[in-house]
């Protein structure tokens, strides 16, 4: 078994609605490894990726939970890197929609690279080195559709990405 092989915990909101995530979908909902590789060899071209916010945002309660933050830390103002980005297939709409969170202390070293991507998909840096990277996930039905909020740890950095699967996928691709 591959050292870098890693097997997350599958969380499901108990805010989930009743019925569960569809079969097809859960591939992408649960994949260890990266979800851009998945949408090129799905569309057949390099992932068209679209800002619409990069910057600094102060991390909310509920995100320093996610990340694992505790104790007094979780009282204190903390600053992160926060990208929002719409992420393109070979269509005119978007296929997801994704948020990546970087506290500040996870952008030390080679990690500094991750705040001037640009276009770049992230999937290209975290998974430059392995195929899968150790994760904790919570997966929801959300008014915009299924969500998936991953907490990874690459090399001993946290970042925190959410990604919802758009109708526009989700209709097209997946017959669903
Ligand atoms: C995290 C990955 O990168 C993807 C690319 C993103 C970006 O460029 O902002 C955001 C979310 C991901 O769907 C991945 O490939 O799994």
């Amino acid at each position: 078994m591959p050292s870098n092989r890693y097997s997350s915990p599958l969380l499901f909101s108990a805010s989930q609605s009743t019925a569960p995530a569809p079969a097809a979908l859960l591939p992408w909902l649960s994949t260890d490894g990266s979800l851009t590789a998945m949408l090129e060899a799905k569309s057949g071209q390099p992932l068209l990726v679209t800002r619409s916010f990069e910057g600094y945002r102060p991390l909310t309660l509920a995100q320093k939970k996610q990340l694992g933050i505790q104790g007094q830390a979780l009282n204190r103002p903390l600053l992160a890197w926060v990208r929002e980005v719409q992420l393109y297939g070979d269509d005119e709409l978007p296929w997801i929609t994704a948020q990546s969170i970087f506290p500040l202390k996870s952008l030390q070293g080679r990690a500094r690279r991750l705040q001037q991507l640009k276009g770049t998909p992230i999937g290209y840096v975290l998974f430059k080195r392995s195929r899968t990277l150790p994760n904790q996930r919570l997966i929801q039905h959300t008014t915009e559709g299924w969500q998936r909020q991953t907490r990874y740890d690459w090399y001993g950095r946290r970042v925190l990405i959410s990604e919802t699967f758009l109708p526009q996928f989700c209709q097209k691709l997946l017959g669903i």
